[in-house]
């Protein structure tokens, strides 16, 4: 990254078409290799709705960059709810107020029609028996929803290959969302993207609520009730640190004594490949790595979240 890495506390540049997105990374690359240096280009992309969970991917991607894109687009493929999508919150004017003062250089707000030129595409990414689990399991076709998008959000960020400037370019993402980091970095891979693939940690209420755009959807009541996934989490997570036996039925427990949270799946699992470890979790004291993940419906809102094991 260069020294010069551009001009802070600036309206972003709100772009809508992939040639004005194109146009403007490789304008402001020239920009910072003319000030000396390669150049660095980092991409966010979210679906809107930016809270502090998205800033903080939005603060470290700045940090890390000379030019920084973030993109908004709810993806009506990821959605297999049509409810879901239709209330989705969409707030574009105050997710560009805090963007700027975050730092973002450009905002990529497109139509849906510039995305999908053609409607639903025909050749389609398929994420596999991953995207078949988990999340994939209640909300089928996310997954394959999703990968079509960062795929193409990847690509149309890209670094133009007409720019002089050899340019490092990495997206982030967060680890709230634990199955699509996973996901991603695998198409990344497997379609050998020239990008790096960076996550960042879950930012949570003071209470311990993972911030989500949907938490807004939850009444006081329930987002008081939802806070079981913390505690749940955090009682395993003590015995782990202890390398005791972690006794999950314990956990599950807790979440009968809330009405108003019905749990999904509460799987400790391996955090690369997110196999379901398999020991006996009643005699084997805890030792190694597991990332335990949680989904859970408080009213009409999935929440989701995990914590690592023994880190
Ligand atoms: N609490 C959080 N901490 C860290 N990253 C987050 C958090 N919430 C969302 N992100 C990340 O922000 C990016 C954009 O997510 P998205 O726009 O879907 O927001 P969201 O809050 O996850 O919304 P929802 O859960 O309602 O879909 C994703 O990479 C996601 O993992
Ligand atoms: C990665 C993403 C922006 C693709 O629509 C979305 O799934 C999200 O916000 O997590
Ligand atoms: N952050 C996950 C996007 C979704 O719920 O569709």
């Amino acid at each position: 990254m260069s020294n010069d890495a551009g001009k802070r506390n600036q309206e972003p540049l709100v772009v809508r078409t992939a040639l004005e997105l194109s146009a403007a990374i490789a304008d402001r690359l020239v920009r910072v290799a003319a000030a000396g240096g390669t150049a660095t280009l980092g991409l966010v992309p979210t679906m809107g709705a930016l809270h502090s969970g998205h800033e903080s991917l939005v603060a470290t991607a700045r940090a890390q960059n000379d030019v920084l894109v973030v993109s908004i687009f709810v993806n009506e493929l990821q959605f297999n709810d049509a409810a879901d999508f239709e209330r989705y919150p969409r707030t574009l004017d105050a997710d560009v107020r805090i963007l700027a003062r975050a730092g973002a250089d450009i905002v990529f707000a497109p139509e849906p029609g510039e995305v999908y030129p053609d409607g639903r595409p025909l050749v389609k990414l398929d994420s596999g028996a991953l995207g078949a689990k988990f999340e994939g399991a209640s909300r089928p076709g996310h997954f394959d929803g999703m990968l079509a998008v960062v795929a193409k959000l990847l690509h149309l960020a890209m670094p133009p290959a007409s720019c002089p400037v050899p340019a490092r370019y990495s997206a982030y993402f967060g680890q709230k969302d634990a199955q699509q980091l996973v996901l991603i970095n695998r198409m990344a891979k497997d379609l050998n993207y020239p990008v790096e693939i960076c996550s960042v940690p879950i930012i949570r209420t003071a209470e311990g609520l993972a911030l989500s755009s949907r938490n807004q959807f939850l009444t006081p009541e329930q987002a008081e009730a939802a806070l079981v996934i913390f505690r749940a989490m955090n009682m395993i997570k003590v015995r782990a640190d202890r390398h005791e036996p972690l006794f999950l039925e314990d956990a599950v427990a807790l979440f009968e004594e809330e009405p108003l949270v019905e749990l999904d799946y509460f799987e400790l699992v391996d955090p690369n490949t997110l196999q379901e470890l398999a020991f006996n979790c009643r005699e084997t004291p805890f030792t190694g790595e597991g990332l335990l993940l949680v989904a859970a419906k408080v009213g009409q809102v999935r929440l989701i979240d995990n914590t690592p094991l023994g880190y």
